[in-house]
């Protein structure tokens, strides 16, 4: 399966094309809206959010609440667009249009997309940049990765995330008794935090970084469990499902490091505490003991749940002055107003979990593909099925 998303920040609409989806799965657009609105919830957001409220048009791809197998058409509104319809659209200005001149962006922020964006694309107005490099555009990834949400669910394949830390303050809650329940404690947490006293605390962070005009970053987890064993592949470089998600969680805004199972914490312990004893019952087949390795070995699933961290850096836009040089004059500045985010780690576990949802339908879907979803269906099973027996 693929996807491509269009649209800026400020622009009209933001737009997805899913192909590769089989015909016959149940898809509606509760199931697309529900994500969209967990995304947009979390402590520390700006005012953008009280402006959005982000819903999907289902405009290709579905009939009466089933894919047809042609390509899904996902489209959100931005409400903000009514506010910038000279400045984003798509009517030229004079160059000497008072609008334009005040308007454009000759102000780089150090840690955006900003001076590097407008040096390759030659954009001398950097909104040219930031309206595209803006995360806005997780509104649609998250909108694909609901609907590959959607089909995990319906194979039996659960997936959740929560928030691990926020600017220094850790939670120190690391177990939980199910998804259902880790589920329920984390849509009921502005920080989407298992631990209430670290919530707290993280809650506590994001007030002291925005009075200071400052921003924090953090680690979230994704955790998926269901998937059958045996999923991606070891052979070439470009099979092995760690890689994907690595590189899924990666192309996040502003995720700078990722981690599978105990990840960098298996530098310092030996071999002996860091794999995963093998052991077999006649009901479950083949299980491991733990599951440090995060639910992959060799770049393919053990059938143990998938354990994904990632780390998000704080965010760019800072009110509090960070040198940097306006393009124009030269001349160094150290004040960059934007309206901004103070910190969205709470949100961006929600991107996490829905491109990692995206990585894992993908892979279910090319190793067990039909264009029928009711076949590819039966196709998980008996790999279950032949896991267990062999
Ligand atoms: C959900 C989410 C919201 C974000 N909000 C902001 C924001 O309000 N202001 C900002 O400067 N960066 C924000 N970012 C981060 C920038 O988009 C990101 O730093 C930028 O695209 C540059 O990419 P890089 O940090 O990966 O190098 C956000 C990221 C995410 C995931
Ligand atoms: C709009 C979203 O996030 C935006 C991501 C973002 C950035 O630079 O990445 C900058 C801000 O945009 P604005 O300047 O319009 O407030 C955030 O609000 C969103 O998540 O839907």
């Amino acid at each position: 399966m693929r996807y491509l998303t269009s649209g800026e920040s400020h622009g009209p609409q933001l737009t997805t094309i899913i192909e590769g989806l089989p015909a016959g799965m149940p898809l509606h657009d509760t199931d697309i809206n529900n994500e969209l609105a967990r995304r947009q919830k979390g402590y520390g957001r700006g005012r953008r959010m009280q402006i959005e409220k982000d819903t999907v048009e289902i405009v290709g791809g579905i009939r009466h609440g089933y894919t047809l197998g042609s390509p899904v058409g996902l489209v959100v509104e931005n409400n903000d667009w009514k506010h910038w319809t000279k400045i984003m659209g798509q009517e030229p200005l004079a160059p000497n249009e008072e609008d334009e001149v005040k308007r454009k962006v000759t102000r780089p922020r150090p840690g955006h997309a900003d001076l590097n964006g407008a040096i390759k694309y030659g954009h001398r107005d950097m909104r040219n940049v930031l309206e595209r490099s803006s995360a806005r555009e997780t509104t649609v990834r998250v909108a694909a990765g609901a609907v590959a949400k959607k089909l995990l669910k319906e194979l039996g394949i659960n997936i959740a995330s929560h928030v691990t830390e926020i600017g220094g303050v850790a939670s120190s809650v690391k177990a939980y008794d199910s998804l259902e329940n880790l589920k329920e404690i984390t849509e009921n947490s502005p920080v989407r935090c298992l631990d209430p006293e670290a919530e707290k605390k993280m809650m506590n962070a994001i007030d002291e970084a925005k009075q200071q005009g400052d921003s924090i970053g953090g680690v979230v987890e994704v955790i998926a469990e269901g998937m059958p064993s045996g999923v991606g592949s070891y052979v070439h470089y470009d099979r092995k499902l760690d890689a994907k998600l690595a590189s899924a969680i990666m192309s996040i805004n502003a995720f700078k490091g990722v981690e599978i199972g105990i990840g960098f914490e298996a530098a310092s312990k030996p071999g002996s505490e860091v794999h995963d004893e093998i052991l077999w019952t006649e009901e479950r087949g083949y299980y491991r003991r733990t599951n440090r390795l995060g639910g992959l070995e060799g770049g393919m699933t053990t059938g143990m749940p998938i354990i994904v961290r990632g780390v998000m850096k704080p965010i760019p836009t800072l009110y509090k002055p960070l040198q940097s040089v306006d393009i124009e004059t030269k001349e160094p500045f150290t004040a960059s107003i934007e309206r901004s985010d103070s910190c969205a780690v709470p949100a961006a576990a929600v991107v996490a979990e829905n491109v990692v949802a995206w990585e894992l339908a993908s892979a279910i879907v090319e190793q067990f593909y039909s264009d029928r979803f009711e076949t590819l269906k039966e196709l998980v099973e008996q790999q279950r099925t032949f896991a267990r027996e062999f």
